[in-house]
């Protein structure tokens, strides 16, 4: 990796490249070989993320949207939208889920509407990113769980067996997440000076000077940021923000500057999370996901604004002109 000073993340992606990505359904298409997006989102107190998650999923192109959710939030998604197959989260056991297999691309979005205070899903969140074999995205209150010496121990093992994922941090969560590397080189050097040998240890030792560096100081540079939490927990991560870089944990990032400040309201991370999550279900690679995700998302929210004023944007609306998002990339 380079030195964090030298990072320059490569520009956005033309509409011509992000076009080809586009996953329009094949003539012979049925609604489980378009992709199986299952989402565990929507605690009690939250049931309006799993809402947004889902029905953006849905509508960016999952051809089954599974929603796993609080007991107490299954009645409104299933009032939300009737397309939902709606279950308790106490149904899921992602370490029973068949592994994915060519034409039926499946993947899973867990956080949207988490409370990161809530430590009762920290299992439910480990359990998925140890025993889930397609491609996860983490988002919303997760990160704040896994953002941690075993949550970085677990999301690198996952990187080790070659399990895809996606972190998709805003400003707040991503210092979250450093905080939670700091933790994990903190143990690991205790462990170093004991003489013991751990995984996390040498996670660690591996880590470059760059991303040390980066994530030790409080006010490092987004660019430089994601790159260093891409490499530590060895996952694509998305930094959300007015421009949101794209960094994987080869060291590699691009921008995505489409964006509108229209879209500084809760719940546009939620649907963010829902559209990059059903792009993953359709088998875009991570980087590919995050990046045509990303940019539909951005220009979703300019085509509310043009409609509804970037004053009157919600997050519902990104959903409704993701259709516009679309003829956009393709004009
Ligand atoms: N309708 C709903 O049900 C909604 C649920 N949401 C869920 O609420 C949970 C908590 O998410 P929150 O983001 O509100 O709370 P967080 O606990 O993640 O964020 C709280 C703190 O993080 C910092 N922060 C927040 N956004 C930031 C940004 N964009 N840049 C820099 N720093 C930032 C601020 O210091 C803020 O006080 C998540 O699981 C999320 O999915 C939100 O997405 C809002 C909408
Ligand atoms: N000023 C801005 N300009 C462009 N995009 C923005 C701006 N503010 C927020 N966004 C985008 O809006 C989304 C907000 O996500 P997030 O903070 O996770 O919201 P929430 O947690 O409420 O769902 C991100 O995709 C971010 O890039």
């Amino acid at each position: 990796m380079e030195d964090a000073e030298d990072l320059k993340a490569a520009p956005g992606r033309s509409n011509a490249e992000l076009a080809c990505l586009l996953p329009h359904p094949a003539a012979d298409a049925n609604k489980y070989t378009r992709g199986h997006l299952s989402l565990v989102v929507g605690s009690a107190a939250y049931p309006g993320a799993a809402c947004l998650a889902a029905a953006a999923g849905e509508r960016a192109g999952a051809g089954y949207t599974e929603v796993f959710c609080a007991g107490k939030s299954m009645i409104t998604v299933r009032g939300w939208r009737p397309s939902l197959v709606v279950r308790d989260w106490r149904a899921w056991k992602p370490a029973k889920a068949p592994a994915p297999r060519p034409g039926h691309p499946t993947a899973c979005v867990i956080g949207c509407g988490f409370d990161a205070a809530e430590t009762s899903l920290t299992s439910l969140l480990m359990e998925t990113v140890r025993g889930w074999k397609a491609p996860l995205l983490i988002d919303g209150g997760a990160l704040g769980l896994i953002a941690n010496a075993t949550g970085l121990r677990l999301a690198r093992e996952r990187a080790a067996a070659g399990r895809a994922t996606l972190l998709t941090p805003h400003g707040g969560e991503a210092a979250r997440l450093a905080q939670g590397a700091r933790e994990a080189l903190g143990e690991a050097e205790d462990a170093a000076a004991r003489g013991t040998r751990s995984p996390l240890a040498e996670a660690a030792g591996a880590l470059s000077p760059a991303s040390r560096a980066t994530l030790v100081e409080a006010d490092s540079a987004p660019a430089a940021l994601a790159c260093a939490l891409a490499e530590a927990y060895g996952a694509v991560v998305a930094l959300k923000g007015p421009v949101t870089f794209i960094a994987s944990p080869d060291g590699t990032a691009e921008v995505m500057d489409r964006g509108t400040s229209a879209l500084a309201k809760a719940g546009t991370g939620d649907v963010l999370a829902g559209i990059v999550g059903a792009l993953l279900a359709q088998g875009l690679s991570p980087r590919d996901a995050a990046a045509l995700g990303c940019a539909l998302h951005a220009e979703a929210g300019r085509a509310a604004a043009a409609a509804l004023t970037d004053i009157c944007v919600a997050a519902e609306d990104l959903i409704t002109h993701l259709p516009d998002a679309i003829r956009a990339i393709e004009s």
